[in-house]
C-alpha cells in the first residue's frame, strides 16, 4: 500500500483483517522490517489511542518514531496556494511537508474537520497536500471526512467477536454537547458498506450522512427498530451534514440504554472512545459485560501495525 487514507487504499479487505489478527498472535514476527525507517506522527488535534497506538505498532515493525503536535509545537501552517503569507502563518504546508519528508519514511497526520465550510473540508486540503508535497506515502490518523485506521480495527473487532456468520451492525447516532466530525461515521459506514455484514444506520432527521459515505445502507429514523436483533451497536455522536455542522437535535431519548440494548440480540457496545458516559451512553451499558470498547481500542495496535507493515513492503 502506497498510502492509507481510506478503505480504498486497501486491496484486499479479507487478507487485511486476517494480517491484523495474525499479528495479534505474532506481534513481534516483523520487528525488523521497519529497521532504519522512521514513522513520522503530525497531530494537528489531540489523540490518546491514535498516537499511543500507532506509536506501539511502528515499534512492533522495529521503527523509529517521532511525534510532533504540530499546533502547539511548531509553525503555523499555511495550506492555501498563492498566499501572501503576512498573517500569523510562518510557513506553508509546502516547504513544512516536503522537509518533513526528509526526516521520516511515511508520515502519518490527523487533521480535523473546520466544521464551517464543508465543500473545504470535504476536499481534504490538508491531507492532501501532505500527499503531494511531503515526497514519502502518507497515512491518515483521521482527517476532516474518515477515520480509517479506527475503522479498520472496527472491522477487525468484529471479526473477532460476532457470533453468527454475517452479523447485524448498526451505527447509532447518539447525543453531544459539542459539533462534532462526521469522519468516525462515515468511514464506519464506508467499511461496513465493503465489508459482508448486514448494516443499518439509524439517526434523527437532518443528521444523514454524505451519500458517498452512507452508500447502500439501510437508514432509518426509528432508533429502537434498528436495534431490533442487532448483533452489534456502533454508537457516536456527529453534527449535521445537511445543515453543516450544527448541532440540530439533542433528544437525550437517543442515548444508549441498557433497555435498548434489551431490544437486540444481545449485541456489543462498541465506541470508538473517547465517550461521554450518560450523554452519550449509559454507564451501565459501558460497564456491562457486552461493552467491547477496550478490546476495541486494544486492537489500534494491530490494525496500525497490519497497515504500517503494508506500507513498508510497498
Ligand atoms: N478520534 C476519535 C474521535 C475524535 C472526535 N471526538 C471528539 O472530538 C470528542 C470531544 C469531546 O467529547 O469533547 C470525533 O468525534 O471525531
Ligand atoms: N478513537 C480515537 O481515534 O481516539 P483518539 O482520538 O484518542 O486518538
Amino acid at each position: 500500500m502506497k498510502q492509507f487514507l481510506s478503505v480504498h487504499d486497501v486491496p484486499d479487505l479479507p487478507g487485511l483483517v486476517q494480517e491484523a489478527l495474525w499479528l495479534k498472535q505474532n506481534p513481534y514476527a516483523d520487528e525488523n522490517l521497519g529497521r532504519h525507517k522512521t514513522l513520522g506522527l503530525l497531530f494537528f488535534n489531540a489523540s490518546l489511542r491514535t498516537r499511543l497506538s500507532t506509536q506501539k505498532a511502528a515499534e512492533n515493525l522495529g521503527m523509529k518514531v517521532m511525534v510532533m503536535n504540530v499546533t502547539t509545537d511548531s509553525w503555523g501552517l499555511e495550506f492555501e496556494d498563492g498566499a501572501i503569507m503576512n498573517g500569523n502563518k510562518a510557513e506553508h504546508v509546502k516547504e513544512a511537508a516536503a522537509v518533513v519528508g526528509q526526516y521520516c519514511d511515511i508520515i502519518g497526520v490527523r487533521s480535523f474537520p473546520s466544521l464551517t465550510d464543508r465543500e473545504k473540508d470535504y476536499q481534504e486540503q490538508v491531507i492532501k497536500q501532505f500527499v503531494k508535497y511531503a515526497g514519502v506515502p502518507i497515512l491518515s490518523l483521521e482527517s476532516a471526512t474518515r477515520h480509517p485506521l479506527q475503522s479498520f480495527t472496527d472491522l477487525i473487532t468484529i471479526e473477532e467477536t460476532k457470533t453468527v456468520a454475517r452479523p447485524k451492525v448498526v451505527l447509532t447516532w447518539a447525543p453531544h454537547v459539542k459539533a462534532l466530525p462526521q469522519a468516525v461515521p462515515n468511514s464506519f459506514a464506508e467499511w461496513m458498506n465493503a465489508a459482508d455484514v448486514d448494516f443499518v444506520i439509524t439517526h434523527p432527521e437532518g443528521y444523514a450522512l454524505a451519500p458517498e459515505f452512507s452508500g447502500n445502507a439501510r437508514v432509518t429514523h426509528n432508533q429502537r427498530e434498528a436495534f431490533e436483533g442487532a448483533d452489534f451497536i456502533y454508537a457516536k455522536n456527529w453534527s449535521s451534514y445537511e445543515t453543516y455542522g450544527q448541532i440540530i437535535n439533542s433528544d437525550p431519548a437517543w442515548m444508549i440504554t441498557q433497555e435498548k440494548m434489551g431490544l437486540t440480540n444481545q449485541a456489543k457496545f462498541m465506541h470508538c472512545l473517547p465517550v461521554r458516559r450518560n450523554l452519550v451512553v449509559e454507564d451501565a451499558v459501558l460497564d456491562s459485560a457486552n461493552s467491547i470498547v477496550i478490546q476495541e481500542a486494544g486492537n489500534r495496535v494491530w490494525a496500525a501495525q497490519a497497515v504500517l507493515k503494508r506500507m513498508l513492503q510497498a
